[in-house]
């Protein structure tokens, strides 16, 4: 980088990314940037790769071409072990259907990231306990995610993600499954708790209304990202 263009350092990038799935070349080359602390919704028709965009960047799959740069690590190339304490430690994730584990209660998943980090289990209870009043769900912690509606069970599953106040969520169409009151609640949840705790959250969504929550926005075609809506990171902060 010259030094005419040398901003602050973006938290996560990826630069080129290439990715297929079989035959399928799900990316053809996307680069995006992710901010301390910003909220960036990544949009665009399905199929168009943002899920695996968004598995590039959380370093849950390798690309085949390109970098992920996070915290000046260059992700792609970290040894497993060393991959995977990162994103214990740094990263959250929330799926489009929560994912919990249906065994456990809502406590119980929410404890469980602090619990697999070392924490004792009373504290890692009374923590996730903490969380879930903080996302309105404190009444439900006995109950198992089969027992929760599914805007219950997705603000667990944003408790589970936070818990371990990570520096990254990364939020796959958290309000997919949802009706527009629950997503509307879920979304609330999230970008309150990410603003409070400085955490930065990469969030896609096919819908304007949860976009509408990010700082910014970037559109993926063809696996490619093809255009940005809001100011450019450099303006925005
Ligand atoms: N595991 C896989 N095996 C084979 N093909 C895959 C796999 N995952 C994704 N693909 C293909 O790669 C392309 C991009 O998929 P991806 O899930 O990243 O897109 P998306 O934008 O998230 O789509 P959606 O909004 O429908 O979830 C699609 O053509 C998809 O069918």
């Amino acid at each position: 980088m010259t030094e005419k263009n040398a901003g602050p350092l973006p938290l996560l990038a990826a630069r080129g990314l290439v990715k297929a799935h079989g035959r399928t070349k799900a990316l053809r080359g996307a680069s995006l940037e992710l901010g301390e602390g910003e909220i960036l919704a990544v949009t665009g028709a399905s199929g168009s790769g943002k899920s695996t965009l968004l598995h590039c960047l959380a370093g849950i799959v390798r690309p085949d071409e390109g970098a992920v740069t996070y915290a000046g690590k260059q992700l792609d190339r970290l040894p497993e072990k060393e991959l995977s304490e990162l994103r214990r430690t740094d990263f959250g994730v929330v799926f489009q259907f929560g994912q919990l584990i249906p065994e456990l209660t809502a406590v119980d998943n929410v404890a469980l990231p602090l619990l697999l980090a070392g924490t004792s289990r009373q504290e890692a209870r009374e923590r996730a306990g903490a969380w879930l009043e903080r996302f309105g769900v404190r009444g439900q912690e006995e109950q198992r995610p089969g027992e929760l509606s599914g805007g219950q069970a997705q603000r667990v599953s944003l408790a589970r993600a936070l818990v371990t106040t990570p520096r990254v969520v990364f939020a796959d169409e958290p309000t997919g499954a949802l009706d527009s009151l629950a997503g509307e609640q879920v979304m609330v949840a999230l970008t309150h708790a990410a603003r409070e705790s400085g955490t930065a959250v990469l969030l896609i969504t096919h819908d304007a209304q949860t976009a509408a929550y990010a700082d910014r926005e970037v559109t993926l075609k063809d696996g490619v990202v093809v255009s940005e809506a809001g100011a450019a990171l450099e303006v925005s902060r």
